[in-house]
């Protein structure tokens, strides 16, 4: 639908009112959308051709690739995808901002193709493509009527508590898995305890994946399931689709692990539908999905697969990133065992909502790995108006990335900018940093409804840890896309107790 608005409306001629404003107040009319620079494209192909043998990127390195393009081109550069379907990256912090700040009541994020193309092939078991999926109203009825309870208070200290325990449960896992101090595929086990904490906060109660020994059937089956659904969804996204014609090796498997999660929670829906006095009682979160009026109950558990989906592998990302960012930072570490030290005195101190408030610079280390080596590098929009652009015109419908990543390690918009530097965020006031670069929850009402669970997940699992442990990685965490920024596996990590 978006392709043939802006199809249609990039052959229009510009729009003689076009114009770009500069800075001394001069005015120039806007240069045109053919004339954005970027790199070159062919028929049918555009520039995949940059990511195939003889170009110089790699799929899985799209984030470096992005960085590469501005250095080459400038701040704002058209890529034409399959098709010739051109993709706009903005970096420049103005143009981020403008888009971002646009005041828009649906705004449309694009959706993952090959899933929308199953889920409609479905119509058995999928009444829409999803909330991740749709858009306008459709979208807002469904978040509306679906997410509100994952930002309320009462949940946040439910999640608090529900997370020291899981936490204990990791610090456990980790003694039991742990071969002279050295944990092998230390990545699996924090993926673990994150389906583990969505399971708890979703369905209000226990799936056993950190269990000691062996773990049940249907965490297996759910662990499989979600960390091969990013995966996929990356290679269905940015290879060639094939799938559209027949279903690729990608795209079975793309549908496995959907099935697998959907078999799972409709037999955990159908159980809490029969158990009705039980319901409220056992999760505030999955009351108000399976309550929520006016919405198919095949919406109801797609809601429930994209929040474990979007929820698992996101903050165990951005935990090994975070653990990795202090403790492979000498001067960071101490400050941070200090004070943890201080206020998480003893290994049996509760952690309540005031305590977590006083981790100030486990806060700011938090808010500084996101920036640093966010999970998710940018945000897309489709524009809803036309915009200028660096002097150039881009219409209504264009598909734009914001490169927040990008951006963020420039030194004229974060001084030292690669450098991990939590002090930056402490006194955050008075700095004044631009506030749509640093956006790794993306922006408006559109922005992740996981945000404040993700955060609380991370503070108290790597309070936890550090609490417990004296920490380092064998080796440097190196970054790979596989449709979200993931730490590359496996992870040989050292904890030694401290006590
Ligand atoms: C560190 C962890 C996480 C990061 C960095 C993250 C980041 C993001 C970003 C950047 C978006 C797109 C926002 C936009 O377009 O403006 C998003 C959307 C979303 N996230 Fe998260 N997320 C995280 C954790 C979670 C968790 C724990 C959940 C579930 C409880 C979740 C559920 C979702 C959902 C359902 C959407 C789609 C929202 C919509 O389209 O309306 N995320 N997330």
């Amino acid at each position: 639908k978006y392709f043939i608005l802006w199809s249609f409306k990039i052959f229009l001629p510009e729009a003689e009112d076009n114009k770009f404003f500069l800075n001394d107040g001069d005015v120039l009319p806007a240069k045109p959308f053919s004339q954005i620079p970027g790199p070159l494209h062919v028929p049918l192909f555009g520039s995949q051709w940059l990511y195939s043998w003889i170009g110089p990127y790699f799929l899985d390195k799209l984030h470096l690739a992005n960085e590469d393009k501005y250095r080459k081109y400038g701040p704002v550069v058209k890529e034409h995808f399959l098709w010739n379907f051109p993709i706009i990256h903005l970096y420049d912090k103005h143009d981020i901002e403008s888009v971002l700040k646009y005041p828009s009541k649906y705004p449309i994020r694009p959706g993952l193709e090959a899933q929308i193309f199953y889920r409609k092939s479905r119509p058995d078991r999928y009444k829409s493509a999803g909330m991740v999926n749709v858009q306008g109203f459709e979208w807002q009825h469904l978040r509306s009527k679906l997410t509100t309870q994952l930002a309320s208070t009462a949940l946040g200290d439910h999640t608090i508590a529900q997370l020291c325990i899981i936490s204990d449960e990791l610090i456990e896992k980790i003694q039991e898995e742990r071969v002279e101090n050295i944990v092998d595929g230390f990545e699996k086990v924090i993926y673990r305890c994150g389906l583990e904490v969505i399971f708890a906060i979703l369905f209000g109660r226990r799936l056993g994946a950190l269990n000691k020994n062996s773990i049940p059937p249907i965490a297996e089956r759910l662990m499989f399931a979600t960390e091969n659904l990013f995966e996929v969804s990356h290679e269905t996204m940015y290879g060639l689709p094939w799938w559209k014609l027949f279903p690729t090796k990608s795209y079975k498997k793309l549908a496995e692990c959907e099935d697998t999660i959907y078999d799972v929670f409709t037999d955990l829906v159908n159980e809490a539908l029969s158990n009705d006095e039980n319901t409220e009682i056992q999760s505030p979160v999955l009351n108000q999905i399976l309550t929520a009026e006016g919405v198919d109950i095949r919406d109801k558990i797609v809601a429930l697969i994209d929040l474990v989906a979007a929820g698992i592998e996101t903050t165990g990302n951005a935990t090994l990133f975070l653990l990795h960012n202090i403790v492979s930072n000498p001067e960071v570490k101490a400050r941070v065992y200090e004070e943890l030290d201080r206020v998480l005195y003893s290994s049996h101190v509760t952690i309540t909502p005031q305590l977590l408030l006083e981790l100030k610079y486990l806060k700011a280390c938090v808010t500084e790995s996101l920036r640093l080596t966010p999970v998710a590098p940018n945000v897309a929009r489709i524009l809803e108006k036309s915009f200028t652009f660096q002097g150039y015109n881009v219409p209504v419908g264009a598909m734009v990335i914001c490169e927040t990543w990008v951006s963020s390690l420039q030194d004229e918009n974060y001084p030292d900018a690669k450098r991990f530097i939590p002090e930056r965020w402490l006194d955050a006031d008075k700095v004044n940093h631009h506030p749509f670069l640093a956006v790794p929850f993306g922006v408006g009402r559109r922005m992740c409804p996981g945000k404040r669970i993700a955060e609380h997940e991370m503070l108290i699992i790597t309070a936890k840890l550090l609490q417990t442990f004296d920490m380092s990685f064998q080796k440097p965490l190196e970054q790979v896309y596989k449709f979200l920024i993931s730490p590359k596996g496996p992870i040989r990590a050292t904890l030694q107790d401290r006590h």
